[in-house]
């Protein structure tokens, strides 16, 4: 194959090991993409689409695509804003576009402190020195807040900062909490809520490239509509069915069947833009309801 022709594949950047890697291999899955994965390999084909895959630390992903040497990338909003940010104090390029805020990688990043110290606000934080990852959202934070406090940029094991006696406070991603825990710390401040998204580099103007990506969104979109819906088919008396529909979840338009054999009895199929409480489900049962079946979604396109 020619340079030429080569070049035109679409590059899409994924972090190859961590907390995002799974979730977007599944997502590119789940979307057709057959993708020739070997452990070692940095860039990955895509068997049956026009896409490379570049498995890369996800720190380098927003500059990837704000640079242009890749097309799309899937990374943390977190990851993404503090590159934007240094980007612009540094003059340099630090354009993107949000094609879809995915459904993983959810966590905030907060400040925490020791567990026995008191603390009440922001004030709280004024002379004191703060270890993070995130020098440039965490800046931006204490600017916002009036608030003058030292900054020590570590690039791991924030959380053992005071510990050591590197920092009074850090500030972290947390998800559940389990490793401030751990270390004896406590979250005091939310500074910014992040997700997963897929980027998009500016100035994208290849037909064939464009094509694919009007390919994929429809699909990814598909896939998180099915994460977040199910099928629920249950068994109703016909005399109950308003009561029943009601306490369904987006069932404005069910699908009502005879059931052979039995004229009391319907069935009835939706699809329900969420799951079903096993409260709901125990009401649908105290109303006769039978059969009650909650059923994943695999692909949807509406
Ligand atoms: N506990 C968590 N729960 C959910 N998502 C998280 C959690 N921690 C981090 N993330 C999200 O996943 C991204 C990657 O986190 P990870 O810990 O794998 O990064 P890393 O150690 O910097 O990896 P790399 O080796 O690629 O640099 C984070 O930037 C954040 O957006
Ligand atoms: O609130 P929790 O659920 O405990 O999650 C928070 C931890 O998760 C992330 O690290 P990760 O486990 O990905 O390891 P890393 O520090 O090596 O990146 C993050 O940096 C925190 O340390
Ligand atoms: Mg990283």
């Amino acid at each position: 194959m020619s340079p030429a022709t080569e070049s035109k594949r679409l590059r899409i950047a994924m972090q190859k090991s961590g907390r995002l890697s799974v979730d977007s291999q599944a997502l590119f899955a789940s979307c057709g993409l057959k993708i020739n994965l070997r452990e070692q390999r940095l860039i990955a084909h895509v068997e049956n689409m026009a896409i490379d895959i570049l498995r890369v630390r996800d720190d380098d992903i927003p500059g990837l695509i704000m640079d242009g040497v890749c097309d799309l990338g899937i990374v943390g909003e977190n990851v993404l804003e503090e590159e934007s940010l240094q980007r612009k104090l540094d003059n340099d390029s630090a354009d993107y576009t949000i094609l879809k805020r995915l459904d993983f990688g959810s966590c905030r990043l907060s400040i925490a402190v020791p567990q026995e110290e008191s603390y009440a606000n922001s004030s709280c934080l004024e002379g004191k020195t703060i270890a993070t990852t995130y020098p440039r959202l965490l800046a931006r934070y204490l600017k916002q807040q009036g608030v003058n406090a030292r900054i020590v940029t570590l690039k791991g094991s924030v959380e053992v900062a005071p510990r050591a006696g590197l920092a009074d406070a850090i500030c972290d991603l947390v998800s559940t909490g389990a490793t401030l825990d751990a270390n004896g710390l406590k979250e005091v401040e939310v500074i910014y809520r992040s997700k997963a998204v897929l980027i998009q580099r500016k100035n994208l103007c290849d037909d064939k490239q464009l094509k694919l990506i009007n390919k994929l969104m429809p699909r990814i979109n598909g896939v998180m509509q099915a994460n977040e819906s199910k099928y629920i088919m249950l068994h109703a008396p016909r005399t109950e069915l308003e009561q029943i529909i009601a306490l369904l979840p987006g069932a404005e338009n069910p699908t009502i069947l005879p059931l052979a054999g039995n004229d009391n009895l319907v069935a009835i199929h939706v699809v329900s833009s969420e799951s079903l409480f096993w409260e709901t489900m125990e009401q649908l049962k105290a109303l006769g309801a039978s059969s009650i079946l909650v059923l994943p979604i695999e692909k949807m396109m509406v």
